[in-house]
């Protein structure tokens, strides 16, 4: 029987691994995301090329895939990382970002899928497609309110056995059975690019740290951003301010602020 783990444990666990996170991201993404790992407390590499991503996948204690700017190159890359973490037991996570706009998105996310993500991570408009459903999303962003996706998060989940997060004013963890609500951030963080792919890497870390535990580490990293995103914005001008004022926070942020702010509920 386990017991019981806070969001600062898993915190805790995971600055202590300071875990080595291979991601597979987008160019827009890529200096951001690693930017907001390092704060974090993990240690991100960004190798995505087929040649060695998969070589790499073996020695990261987690992966991040990210479609964002997808190119051939790119999807061959992840199609080897993603099989080599799974033959190696690593958790992986998937952002399907913008999946359901062209048929070679489409293509690629449904290839990836069959690789069994432990998590996969995305907007309420890219859970509601990737379930079937019919979404409002308009490119990266959603169109859609997190609520409407709990009930496509849930059929996901039981579809692929992955932890489903969808994430917004307020996010949802599932993995079919049990779900969380997490509520927090900021209005400021939809309008500035990448935040979402690099909570996407934050949560390979905390995975990384709680292999056993992907469905808590999963919601302690949508906490920690909330958290973090709440009190960033308290002293930030507009998006441009609010940046290195989250940094700030997600490297000061200790694991008993996050226990007593955060704000997880049972769904
Ligand atoms: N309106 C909002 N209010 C508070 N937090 C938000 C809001 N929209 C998004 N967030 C937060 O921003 C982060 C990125 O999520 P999201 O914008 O949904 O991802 P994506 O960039 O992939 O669309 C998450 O931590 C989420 O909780
Ligand atoms: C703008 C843009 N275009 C392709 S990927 C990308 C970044 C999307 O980041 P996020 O999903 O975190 O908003
Ligand atoms: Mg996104």
């Amino acid at each position: 029987m386990q017991t019981t783990q806070t969001p600062g444990r898993l915190l805790t666990a995971m600055r202590a691994k300071n875990p080595l996170v291979q991601n597979i991201t987008n160019f827009v993404a890529m200096n951001i995301a690693a930017n907001v790992m390092l704060a974090a407390g993990a240690s991100p590499a960004m190798v995505h090329t087929k040649e060695e991503a998969g070589e790499f996948a073996r020695i990261a204690s987690a992966l991040t895939i990210n479609i964002g700017t997808l190119s051939p190159d790119f999807l061959a890359g992840m199609k080897e990382a993603a099989k080599a973490a799974g033959e190696a037991g690593k958790p992986w996570v998937l952002d399907p970002v913008a999946h359901f706009a062209t048929a070679y998105r489409r293509a690629a996310v449904a290839d990836l899928m069959k690789l069994k993500p432990t998590i996969v991570r995305g907007n309420a408009s890219e859970i509601i497609a990737l379930a079937g459903s019919q979404s409002s999303g308009h490119g990266v962003d959603s169109g859609d309110p997190t609520e409407a996706a709990e009930g496509s998060a849930i059929t996901l989940a039981r579809q692929s056995g992955s932890i489903v997060a969808v994430t917004g004013e307020v996010d949802f963890v599932t993995d079919g059975q049990h779900s969380v609500r997490i509520m927090g951030g900021s209005a400021l963080m939809p309008r500035i690019t990448a935040l979402g792919c690099s909570l996407t890497c934050l949560v390979g870390a905390f995975a990384a740290a709680n292999p056993e535990r992907p469905f808590e580490a999963t919601a302690a990293a949508l906490a920690m951003f909330a958290v973090a995103g709440e009190e960033a914005a308290i002293s930030a001008a507009g998006p441009g301010s609010f940046l290195p004022l989250f940094l700030d926070r997600l490297a000061t942020l200790s694991p008993e602020t996050l226990d007593t702010k955060a704000r997880i509920v049972s769904a």
